[in-house]
């Protein structure tokens, strides 16, 4: 096994995705956290922020500007979007390699950015360079990127559902729909009237209906795969539960001659040798993949509606950011993919 210790920093320690990328790097055999930043609390202790960590990260929390760039191998940066764009811009070139978990890099150019994202990117070179971070798809590309787009949580979940699908050309790329279900911490840290314990709990509401920016990060990647445009719809969903989300897309065939086992072939096929890619033979369930980096799948033909239903589950801050990090991570540093990813799923 290699024993090489990688310095890597966490930019944005306080937030979920952050906490979430120390959880797993602080164990993980290759990695040491050399540095962990967030703005609002500097100088205080990390584990004084995340009271899980008492005893076992007790860094102290310093500036993004402040981080040690001398012998860095990696930063994580687990930023708002808008935010991450400056640091990537600012630390390009420095040889560093850098894993964005935002929405920054993920589009193919500032334009698309700048028409869903509502915002102006300030590092259109950064969007060129970058390599969308899905390890199932882009495992040659991101080996040697510089810039990973670590993919969006929801985008994950859905990607990943129907990507067998788009590969083969089996589908009509205009007929899908996807209807995901997130929990709360999909929202971030920060309270909010929308995350209020009054306005969710026993509560269950849409959003985003027909502009949510995940509907062309899904679109983009679901294009290349199929090689045509696809035009589809995505709806989002909060949902009373701290942590995971679940997907599931309908989809019409382009063409009559399929069935279950074919289905199931393909999808197997397509995931084969993906270590954190499940195809399930029943319905998988948030806590079927709580706290792990495992993606569950349940491919499934409706030959009296002649429609694919794909049921999806992540854990939207393990596979749908850190640990999909993570993963990255071990790919671009020559690990084994699966190095310090090895938890089972929490239950209940
Ligand atoms: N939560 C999720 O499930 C997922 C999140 N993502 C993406 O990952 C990124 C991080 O998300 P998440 O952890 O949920 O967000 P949080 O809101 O929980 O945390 C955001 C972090 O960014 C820091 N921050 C905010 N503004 C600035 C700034 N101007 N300069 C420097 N630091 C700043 C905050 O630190 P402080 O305020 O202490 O300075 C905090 O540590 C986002 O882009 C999000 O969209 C992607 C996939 C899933
Ligand atoms: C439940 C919830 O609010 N989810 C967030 C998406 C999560 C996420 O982090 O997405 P990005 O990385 O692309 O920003 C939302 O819908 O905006």
């Amino acid at each position: 096994m290699d024993k090489k210790k990688y310095k890597i920093s966490i930019v944005g320690a306080s937030g979920y995705t952050g906490s979430e990328l120390a959880r797993i790097l602080v164990h993980h055999p290759n990695a040491e956290i050399v540095d962990i930043t967030s703005e609002s609390h500097k100088g205080k202790k990390f584990s004084d922020l995340h009271p899980q960590f008492s005893g076992i990260l007790d860094l102290t929390l310093v500036g993004a500007e402040d981080i040690q760039l001398s012998d860095l191998d990696m930063i994580f940066l687990a930023l708002p979007h808008g935010v991450s764009m400056g640091f990537a811009k600012k630390w390009a070139g420095s040889g560093i390699r850098i894993v964005d978990l935002s929405g920054d890099f993920r589009l193919s150019t500032a334009e698309v950015y700048e028409a869903w994202y509502k915002k102006e990117h300030v590092f259109t070179e950064g969007i060129k360079d970058a390599v969308y971070g899905m390890p199932e798809l882009h495992a040659d590309k991101i080996k040697n990127a510089a810039l990973v787009a670590n993919p969006g949580c929801y985008p994950t979940a859905s990607i990943l559902g129907l990507a067998p699908l788009f590969a083969a050309g089996w589908i009509d790329p205009h007929s899908v729909v996807i209807d995901a279900k997130s929990g709360l911490t999909g929202a971030g840290i920060k309270s909010s009237s929308v995350t209020h314990f009054s306005n969710v709990n026993e509560n269950f509401k849409a959003y985003g209906i027909s502009n949510h920016r995940h509907t062309i990060e899904i679109e983009e990647q679901l294009s290349l795969l199929l090689k045509k445009a696809v035009n589809l719809q995505f709806t989002p969903h909060l949902l009373p539960v701290d942590r995971g989300i679940l997907a599931t897309s309908y989809a019409r065939p382009d063409q009559s001659e399929v069935s279950q086992e074919k289905l199931e072939d393909l999808y197997r096929n397509y995931y084969n040798g993906k270590p954190f890619i499940r195809i399930r033979k029943e319905v998988p369930s948030l806590k079927d993949v709580r706290g792990s980096n495992y993606a569950d799948i349940y491919p499934v033909w409706d030959p009296r509606t002649k429609r694919f239903i794909v049921v999806s589950v992540i854990d939207n801050l393990v596979k749908g950011a850190a640990g999909q990090a993570v993963h990255n991570m071990n790919i671009m540093l020559d690990l084994k993919e699966i190095t310090g990813l090895e938890h089972v799923p929490v239950q209940p």
